[in-house]
Parts: structure tokens; sequence; C-alpha cells
């Protein structure tokens, strides 16, 4: 679909930084000045973001011959972060993570969001993404647009003290030593990199068969642009909590898990109820993780710990003796669009064996739909093409989203009637196939 009437597309550079800042504050309000924000400046990947403007005769202007001068005004704009490494079930692809949608509140409902989700998907085609993810302002928003709910977190609150389980055998807590330090980009961005590395593509601290990762799907790492801006801390954007802070849990030396939070002073008359706050915790393996939510639940002067973006199988959950008190509630995490059906079926594993004709229907890239049949061994490399065979399965592109991931079953799906199924046990085989042992969760926002 093309922009509407007296729109067009441009491409965005560092010198429209404010004139982004500003389109973003009517997008996303906010109480820091520009001047602030301009100081904090941007880090984008500029040659992904493209602006939307619209040409107005500028009544500033001096007229020439009669015509006032042409001003074109930044009204909308979107961007796609480039994942070059997204992990999928078994595997790492190149992923267009959608992000920095706007429209200018005055322009809006006029198609603009509609036209800029299909300039994202040609680009994504383009350079070779054959899926696209996102984290929604609105969870009503890009479903219409083959969006599905791919993944889920959970936000959870902890009153100080909660009671972890014992270890069965030596989980090697013990011989962990913890740090807690100020956060730097320059300080800590490696070790981070490196436990969240090894946090995404070994997460259970084994390897499954025929060399695909036993991964975390959609726990994708930050890049270095985005690691500094990430890890920066604004003061203007502390909400009168302190600076960010790092826990750090290493044995032998090694870092093994790592929390970044900040404290909120609270007083009451009953005395102090403050309020950690963790923005991410990522952990290796039982023993670092036992260690970092020891520290993070008896932090003093604090009353409770709240986390979010954990996942669905947090190992937190499997810590506390009474998971009733970490009052874990459910958030949507990464919305998936596949735009290359055949491509994304290929591109990730399987965890049974899978023979199955899916028939894909796909009314925002229409030419996608159709039958295809998509066969692996369990775990092993899989392959995916159009067929002409009649379909085991039925779906829209959406539902496809929602299952590739592994984390929302093909079977949880059905119930709610988006899966059909034509062949009979087609559905038992391949929701097990399609779903994966590890839940997926991207722990940051993008
Ligand atoms: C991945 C991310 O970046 S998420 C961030 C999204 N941005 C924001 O939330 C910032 C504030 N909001 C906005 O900037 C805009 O209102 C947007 C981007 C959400 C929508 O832009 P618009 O140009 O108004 O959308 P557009 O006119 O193309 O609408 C397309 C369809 O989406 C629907 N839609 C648009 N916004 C919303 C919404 N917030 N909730 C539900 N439906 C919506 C429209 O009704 C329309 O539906 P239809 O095709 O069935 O008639």
């Amino acid at each position: 679909m093309s922009f509407p009437a007296g729109y067009r597309t441009r491409p965005l550079g560092p010198e429209d930084q404010r004139e982004v800042l500003s389109l973003d504050s009517w997008g996303f309000p906010t109480g820091t000045d520009l001047e602030t924000l301009a100081e904090i400046g941007l880090e984008l990947h500029w040659d992904r973001y493209v602006g939307v403007v619209t040409d107005t005769a500028d009544p500033d202007a001096v007229p020439i011959d009669g015509a006032r001068p042409v001003r074109s005004e930044l009204v909308a704009m979107h961007g796609s972060r480039p994942f070059a490494q997204f992990p999928v079930p078994g595997a790492e692809i190149a992923v267009g993570g959608l992000t920095w949608v706007i429209v200018h509140p005055q322009h809006r409902r006029r198609g603009i969001l509609r036209a800029m989700i299909d300039h994202h998907f040609a680009a994504c085609r383009e350079r070779g993404e054959a899926v696209s993810a996102l984290f929604a302002a609105e969870a009503t928003i890009y479903g219409r647009f083959g969006y599905g709910l791919a993944a889920n977190d959970l936000r959870v609150t902890v009153p100080r003290g909660a009671a972890l389980r014992p270890a069965l055998t030596d989980d090697g807590a013990a011989s962990c030593t913890v740090r807690i330090e100020e956060l730097s980009f320059e300080r800590h961005g490696a070790l981070i990199d490196a436990v969240s590395t090894e946090a995404s593509r070994r997460p259970l601290g084994v390897d499954a068969p025929h060399e695909a990762l036993l991964n975390r799907p959609g726990s994708v790492r930050y890049d270095a642009l985005t690691g500094r801006r990430r890890l920066s801390d604004p003061v203007a954007f502390r909400e009168g909590k302190e600076s960010n802070r790092i826990v750090i849990v290493e044995r032998d030396g090694e870092p093994r898990a790592f929390a970044i939070m900040r404290r909120e002073s609270r007083w009451e008359v009953a005395g102090p109820r403050g309020v950690v706050h963790v923005s991410e915790a990522v952990v290796t393996d039982p023993g670092s993780a036992r260690v970092l939510w020891t520290t993070l639940l008896d932090l003093d002067l604090m009353a409770e710990t709240q986390a979010a973006f954990l996942p669905e199988d947090d190992v937190l959950l499997e810590l506390l003796v009474d998971p009733r008190t970490a009052q874990a509630r459910r958030a949507d995490n990464l919305w998936v669009r596949v735009v290359d059906p055949a491509a994304a079926l290929a591109q990730r594993r399987y965890a049974a064996p899978l023979d199955v004709v899916l028939h894909v229907q796909d009314a925002v890239l229409p030419e996608n739909t159709g039958a295809y049949r998509v066969t692996a061994g369990a775990f092993e490399p899989a392959t995916a093409a159009r067929t002409d065979a009649s379909p085991d399965l039925s779906l829209d592109v959406r539902t496809l989203g929602s299952a590739y991931l592994g984390g929302v079953t093909l079977a949880q799906l059905a119930l709610g009637g988006h899966v059909v199924e034509h062949t009979p046990g087609a559905l038992a085989t391949a929701s097990a196939a399609f779903a994966w042992p590890v839940a997926p969760v991207c722990p940051w926002v993008f």
C-alpha cells in the first residue's frame, strides 16, 4: 500500500536528531524537555530509519514570485534494529526488529502506519530478513499486519527475604562470590555480553543433538551501539531512583550471572520500605542463580524486589519455596511476523520429527498465501518449500508468527480456532515439533 496523498518518505540521518526527538515526544509524551533529550542524544542505525514528511507552504517565509516556499515537516517515522543473530529455536537468524514507530497525533488514522509496515516488510525482504519482531506499545495494533504474540514475560514482586529452596546436590553456589558496582558500559559491557551470550545459547548448560542450539529463543543480545546507549544512565530518566548498579556473581573469577538494578528509597512511619528495581537478571547455572537472587532479595532498607522481562520458565520460580510470593503477572513480550514463510520455516529447528503441509493465509502479503511442506528430524536442519500437496493443517500468518519461537503451541492456538486440522494426528505431531524446551523471551525492550 502506498502512502496517503500528501505524504512521502525520506531517509533520516544524524542531522535529523532534533526533529526525530521532537516527533518522538509527540508519540510518547515525556516530561523531559527537548534540550535535555538533545543533550543525551540518540544512537541509532540511521540507515534503517525512514521518515514520513508532508510538504506545506511555509507561512513564515518570504513569497518568491507570489508563491510561498514549501516547508517539509517530519510527521511519522519507523526504524528497525539489525539483528544479525536473533535466537530462534535451535539457531540464530537475521531478523528485522521493528521499532520507533511514531505517527504525529495530528496525522494519525490516515493509513500512514499501514504504509510504513509495507515499507518495512519490503526492506526486510531486501535485506534477507525472513522474520520481523517487535515490542508493541499497545497490544491491539500489530495483529492486523500478521504479527503474532510469540513470547510472554513475567513481572514479579518478591518480598525481601523470601526463602529459596535448598539445592539437592552441590550447585556450586558456595564457591560463588558477589560484586556490586556502579554500572558502566566501558567496565561491564564485555562481561554482560559474555554472560548474556552463554545464557542465550546454553540456558540449561547442555547442548542439543545435531549441533542445534538448545537456546532461549528471542533472547537477542544488544550490539555495541545499542549496548552503549542502554547501559548509559541519564539522570533525566531515573525518576528519583538511584543510578544503575550491577550485581555480578563469579565463580573461579569467571562471571556466571548478573543483574542490572537500582534502588528506590521509600520511608514510611513503620520504617524503610524501599524497592529494588531489577531491569535485567541473567544467569547461566542454578548455583549462580541462587546467589544472585539471594543478594537481590536481601538488600538493606529494601522491602521488596521487582523484576520484569523474566521468561515464563524463569529460574526464580523454581527457586522460591513459595512461588506465590512472586505475585507473577504475565505480559506480552515479543510479537513475531513471518515475512518469508519458506525461508523462516527452514531456518529454525524442531524438537520432534516433522513432515507436515501447512496452508498459510496472508492477507497483507498475499503472495505468501499457499501450502508449505516442512520436513525435519528432531533438532536436525529442516527444509521448507512451496508444495501443491493438500494441507495437513491450515493457519494464518499471524498464528504462524505466534508458534514460530516455540513458546506458544499450535495446540494452544487451535484452542482458539486459529489452527484447523485436515489430517488426523497432524496437530499433535506438529504441535510437539514446533514447541521448544526453553521458553522464549527478550529480556530488554528494543
Ligand atoms: C514497534 C513499535 O514501535 S510500537 C510503538 C507504536 N507507537 C505508538 O504507540 C506511539 C503513539 N501512536 C502512534 O504513533 C500512532 O497512533 C500509531 C503508530 C499507533 C498508528 O498510526 P496510524 O497512522 O494512526 O495508523 P493507521 O492509520 O495506518 O492505522 C492502521 C490500522 O491500525 C489501527 N490502529 C492504529 N493505531 C491503533 C491503536 N493504537 N490501537 C488499535 N488499533 C490501531 C487503525 O484503526 C487501522 O485499522 P484498520 O486498518 O482496521 O482501519
